[in-house]
């Protein structure tokens, strides 16, 4: 099987976590493509969702699916995702996609985080992916100086094929810090949320998954956490 299939697995699989007449939370990325493209499929059974993303907003939108502003919910049944990499504790990092903020604000107020990933992903120890950190424009030099001192090996995101700087939907920059063996992902969440001019680090430890559905080529794995 190709990656692209034990994508769609999970993503097809995380179908029986949708709750009838609920608002669901959807995430961004590959897979969560594959999983908008399922909901579609279903798309009356619920009240509508909420997008951790403009992308993923644009792709429900264009199945219509309702989206709604998380202002105007009062709550998420579940919220489902991919990750970049997840261990056996379901601590992940996420933010390959550059969505991290948005992704950590919607799992947050969700019941249930339902993270989906090809098996690739599963790591023992949290960090071969670089690490990415959502900065403020203006303090990234300074937030990548105290990354640096941390560890890691920080580098500034830019736009495909130029110099110039990635920009998030929030107008944020995108640190990716590579080199950091993350034995103790809470501690490192806690300590990177800390340094000033940090709108929200890729570590979701503090808040895992709750469920992960690993694709796998005997079939899709389901751990609970
Ligand atoms: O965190 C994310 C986006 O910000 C994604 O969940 C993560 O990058 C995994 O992406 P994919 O499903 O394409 O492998």
């Amino acid at each position: 099987m190709t990656q692209d299939e034990l994508k769609q697995a999970t993503a097809r699989a995380a179908i029986d976590y949708v709750v009838d007449g609920e608002i669901i939370g959807v995430g961004t990325g590959s897979t969560a493509n594959f999983f908008i493209d399922e909901l579609a499929k279903i798309k009356d059974r619920i009240k509508g969702t909420v997008a951790s993303s403009e992308a993923t907003a644009a792709r429900l939108a264009g199945h219509g699916i309702p989206v709604f502003d998380l202002n105007d919910v009062d709550s998420i049944a579940v919220y489902i995702d991919g990750a970049d990499e997840i261990n056996a504790q379901g601590a992940m990092i996420k933010g390959g996609g550059a969505a991290l903020t948005r992704e950590k604000i919607v799992a947050s107020v969700s019941k249930q985080f339902v993270c989906i990933a090809d098996g690739s992903k599963l790591v023992e120890t949290l960090g071969k992916f670089p690490l990415p950190v959502e900065v403020l424009p203006m303090a990234r030099n300074a937030v990548m100086r105290q990354l640096a001192a941390l560890g890691g090996q920080p580098k500034l995101r830019t736009k495909a094929g130029s110099e110039e700087a990635f920009v998030t939907d929030n107008g944020g920059n995108i640190v990716d810090v590579a080199g950091l063996s993350i034995t103790d992902p809470v501690a490192l969440e806690t300590r990177i949320n800390a340094i000033v001019g940090v709108v929200a680090v890729g570590l979701f430890a503090a808040r895992g998954a709750d469920v992960c559905l690993l694709g796998t080529p005997e079939g899709v794995r389901k751990q609970q956490y």
